[in-house]
């Protein structure tokens, strides 16, 4: 009998004390958890027992894989600071397996430390798991205040497995520092860098310096930290490439109470389509040509803006980016003779239904194929993995560049016959080095911006000026069960409740190039309405009217 299915007996030393250890996580009564949209989320004082278990799955899932390290990130993003939450990274340094995510949710809501045993022991055997083989684990935490405690809930968890384990703590860093380490971990070649956040940081500002050649110095940028651990980040890369991108920290407060993603950071200036107060009153946007960005509390996502004739608020989101890289691309792969014949390469962009309208439109009528997929990084992901060059982004700013395998032997092996060309299939190389080829990472995708910005010979006006956003809305309404509401066709309709979309459909129909869409929030315990129209007033009168369409069914209201 192999050791996978084997009776408890054989591990019941692990067992023991695996019993031990989770007496001190006990679940909280009452809460019922689930690995969502990116893993666990939730008031941080719920969490000890979910990170615990967390890390039991991490550890099951790389024995699994024979040892292949998986990376565990102690983070709740964006999220209000007494939020946290705990999300695993699979060996490529791509979000888990989603065939997986049940097995962490079955972890989590065990009501006792039996039914936790028996869960585990049973999951073991049924993902034929051999627990005597090693683990590798790696795992690091933002600067939320509750990170210790949960770090020591996973320590926890990780003890029970004694010597046969590998444990590296990269302590306080990014989300996306994090996933650069597990894939630089697993890959085998030793080509993808150095697995340290060093390492992360040197490839970054070698592959810059290539892409900026004699450029720059350029103009200082602001980059507002969200009061997190993107400052540190910051900090750390500016030493490498200060003298060709001067970077102003903003909003880099770590450690004051209440500070994090308050009033500022990428989604806040997202949802509310302003400054952060801190930078309005500052005045340093009204410079000659000032341009600012914002991360947001694990510095993966990136968002831009300036204030246009010095006074009105012009945002720069995922869409803009993604449509601006997708062209950049698209043309040194012109230039390197790429994009006809049997050697041809595909550059395609991946979006969510919240991508606005017009840069959909945008790129449909330049040839880029466009492929629109659920909310999640997860699925951006894979579809972008379909082209040979996939960009992807979220408008809240989450994405990256992928280029496949094949894409990269392509390139290298590429017979250029002029300056030019050579010239082009260097700077593609460069690119694949600048991005994070794991997820998407707010500093790399800065990178990114200045580079583009800076070859093009634009400032944050001209990107602008490329198409109009339409203008749109995203509200939350919090309603009893948003488990009520599901989707279809991309997350683009409603299937339930029945007759509801149709509702949707007719109040779509009364405004002018009006779009909308609900769902229910994979983060949050609401459901989010998303609008957009021609004019401000319609996006406004819509968003309104399906915000009353979904309190009314879900009863809230009586008419
Ligand atoms: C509208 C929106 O921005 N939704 C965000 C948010 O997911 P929800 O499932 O909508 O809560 O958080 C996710 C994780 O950060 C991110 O991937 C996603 O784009
Ligand atoms: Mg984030």
């Amino acid at each position: 009998m192999s050791a996978a299915a084997d009776p408890p007996h054989q591990h019941a030393e692990l067992l023991s004390s695996l019993g031990s250890a989770a007496d001190k996580y006990p679940k909280p009564e009452g809460v019922v958890f689930s690995y969502g949209t990116a893993g666990f989320r939730t008031l941080a004082n719920r969490l000890p027992s979910v990170v615990f278990r967390a890390a039991l799955l991490a550890v099951l899932r790389s024995k699994r894989l024979e040892g292949a390290a998986i990376g565990i990130m102690i983070t709740a993003s964006h999220n209000p600071e007494p939020d946290n939450g705990v999300k695993l990274v699979d060996p490529a340094g791509e979000m888990l397996d989603q065939s997986w995510e049940a097995h962490a949710t079955a972890l989590a809501n065990c009501p006792s430390t039996d039914s936790l045993i028996s869960t585990f022991t049973t999951l073991a055997a049924h993902l034929h798991v051999d627990l005597s083989k090693p683990a590798s684990i790696i795992y690091a935490r933002d600067t939320r205040p509750s990170g210790p405690a949960l770090i020591e809930a996973l320590r926890g968890a990780l003890s029970v497995f004694k010597g046969n384990l590998k444990v590296v703590d990269l302590d306080v860093t990014t989300t996306p520092v994090l996933h650069y380490v597990v894939k630089a971990t697993n890959d085998k070649s030793g080509t993808y860098g150095a697995p340290t956040e060093d390492g992360y940081m040197e490839k970054m500002a070698e592959a810059f310096k290539v892409l900026m050649g004699s450029r720059g110095p350029l103009q200082p940028l602001f980059v507002d930290c969200a009061n997190g651990v993107g400052a540190l980040g910051l900090a750390k890369l500016s030493k490498h490439i200060a003298s060709t991108l001067p970077l102003t920290p903003l909003n880099d407060a770590i450690g004051t109470a209440g500070a994090l993603n308050s009033q500022c950071g990428a989604d806040f200036v997202k949802t509310k389509q302003a400054l952060p107060p801190s930078i309005a009153s500052s005045g340093i946007l009204a410079q000659d040509g000032a341009r600012a960005c914002s991360l947001d509390g694990d510095a993966d996502r990136l968002v831009y803006y300036y204030l246009q004739d010095k006074k009105k608020f012009r945002l720069l989101d995922g869409d803009k980016i993604a449509v601006m890289v997708a062209m950049f691309i698209r043309d040194l792969l012109k230039k390197a003779k790429l994009v006809e014949g049997d050697d041809a390469l595909e550059v395609g962009a991946v979006q969510t239904a919240y991508a606005n309208g017009s840069s959909t439109k945008y790129l449909n009528a330049r040839g880029v194929p466009v492929r629109c997929v659920p909310t999640g990084v997860k699925y951006l992901h894979h579809a972008a993995q379909n082209f040979d060059i996939g960009v992807y982004f979220e408008a809240n700013g989450h994405g990256t560049v992928l280029f496949s395998p094949s894409t990269i032997s392509a390139l290298q092996s590429a017979t250029p016959h002029s300056p030019d060309e050579a010239n082009a299939i260097k700077n593609l190389l460069a690119l694949s080095n600048l991005i994070n080829q794991a997820v998407g990472d707010a500093l790399s995708d800065m990178l990114l911006v200045e580079v583009v910005l800076a070859h093009r010979g634009w400032g944050a006006p001209e990107w602008d000026a490329g198409y109009e956003d339409l203008p749109n809305r995203l509200l939350k309404v919090e309603v009893p069960d948003r488990m009520m509401f599901q989707t279809t066709d991309a997350e683009r309709k409603l299937s339930h409740p029945a007759g509801l979309q149709d509702l949707i459909d007719d109040a779509v129909r009364k405004v002018d190039m009006g779009r909308s869409f609900v769902r229910p929030s994979g983060t949050e315990d609401c459901v989010r309405v998303y609008a957009e129209a021609k004019t401000s007033p319609e996006v406004e009168s819509l968003a309104s009217n399906v915000s009353d369409l979904v309190k009314h069914a879900s009863g809230m209201t009586s008419q």
